[in-house]
């Protein structure tokens, strides 16, 4: 049944994602706070700050006016990047319907609090059901029609299977799942790893190195999602295991491609927001405050800050003894 489906976020996901709902026969307003950019999805079709010249849907319409476009929505999906996702839902948070369900698509925690997306949701809209939209998805092969996978999550399965309903078409296909944290820290935490993966590769370690790391950080996120409270079986699907595939060996992702020009020693001003950065120091510090043994993810964090070189990292993690399933 055709919705009306409202992307907070005029940014190359909030525009594949309005492409794919629109694709799927929903009546779809993207609300971007740049006025050129509605303009442009509006009269070209174009969204060109963030997506080139792919050609958009013709059915997805944009809208700087938040009030018209959160008018009767039957599902909002928040597209914001995770360091503003407060700020803004704080802002739009009297226009959105009530019980409308609210579908996370941004991945990463919050640097200033700690907090999850989910957590923010709670905190800012408590009666509206949370979902989250994870897993291995450039904006740019979602725009284009290529065939891509994803999971959304919300505790109350029925819901996520009506919204996995909603939002799977000829090729988008979406797969529920009630574990909301498992997928919301897989998402979360793999932007840090695929950082770590560009930088071993970026430094010339090795495709060798890079699987290794990869695996030992694998068996990492799901101890530390296991101990947040997700279930650790819901990280060997697409929104971890497939998403790590994806964003740890592909120069598309902004994460991967920070951290091979970390690697290589080249400027890093001028990058695109790689969220892993931003996450990391965030993570490590929830896993040390709750005594979750992440090797891994503290010595990415170092890294990050400057205290140890790549080489110390990677030969470090690998020469570290044996725990458990590492
Ligand atoms: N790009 C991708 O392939 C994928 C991205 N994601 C996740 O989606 C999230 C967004 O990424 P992406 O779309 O690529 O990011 P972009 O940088 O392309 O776009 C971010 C958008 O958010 C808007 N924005 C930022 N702050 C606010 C605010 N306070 N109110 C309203 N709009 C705001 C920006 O507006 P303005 O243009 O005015 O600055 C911009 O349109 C990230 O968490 C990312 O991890 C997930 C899967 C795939
Ligand atoms: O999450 C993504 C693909 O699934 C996009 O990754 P980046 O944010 O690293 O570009």
């Amino acid at each position: 049944m055709s919705k009306k489906i409202v992307i907070l976020g005029g940014g190359a996901w909030g525009t594949a994602l309005g492409c794919m709902a629109a694709q799927n026969g929903h009546e779809v307003v993207l609300y971007a706070r740049d006025q050129a950019t509605v303009d442009e999805i509006n009269h070209k079709h174009r969204n060109s700050r963030y997506l080139g010249d792919i050609a958009l849907h013709d059915n997805l319409r944009a809208t700087s006016d938040a009030a018209a476009a959160l008018d009767n929505a039957d599902t909002v999906l928040a597209v914001i990047p995770a360091q503003s996702m407060a700020a803004a839902l704080q802002e739009l948070k009297p226009l959105i319907p009530a019980n409308c369900p609210v579908v996370l698509c941004a991945k990463g925690i919050e640097r200033s609090t700690g907090r999850l997306m989910s957590q923010i949701i709670a905190d800012i809209l408590p009666d509206h059901p949370i979902a989250a939209l994870s897993g291995p998805s450039f904006a740019s092969d979602v725009a284009r029609g290529f065939p891509t996978a994803v999971t959304i999550a919300c505790e109350n399965i029925a819901i996520a299977d009506d919204l996995a309903a909603q939002f799977s078409g000829s090729t988008f296909r979406c797969y529920s799942s009630d574990d909301l944290t498992g997928v919301e820290i897989g998402g979360a935490l793999k932007n840090v790893i695929a950082v770590a993966a560009g930088a071993t590769i970026g430094k010339g370690l090795g495709a060798s190195a890079q699987a290794a790391l990869v695996t030992r950080a694998f068996a990492e996120l799901r101890r530390i999602a296991a101990a947040f409270g997700g279930r650790p079986e819901t990280l060997m699907g697409l929104s971890c295991l497939g998403d790590l595939m994806l964003s740890c060996s592909s120069p598309q992702s902004r994460n991967y491609s920070y951290g091979l020009a970390l690697g290589r020693g080249e400027p890093l001003e001028g990058l695109l927001l790689a969220e892993g950065v931003a996450t990391a120091p965030v993570i490590a510090e929830l896993c040390a405050q709750r005594q979750i043994y992440a090797p891994v993810i503290s010595t990415i964090a170092a890294l990050l800050n400057g205290s140890i070189t790549i080489d110390a990292a990677v030969t470090g993690l690998l020469s570290r003894p044996l725990k458990n399933e590492d």
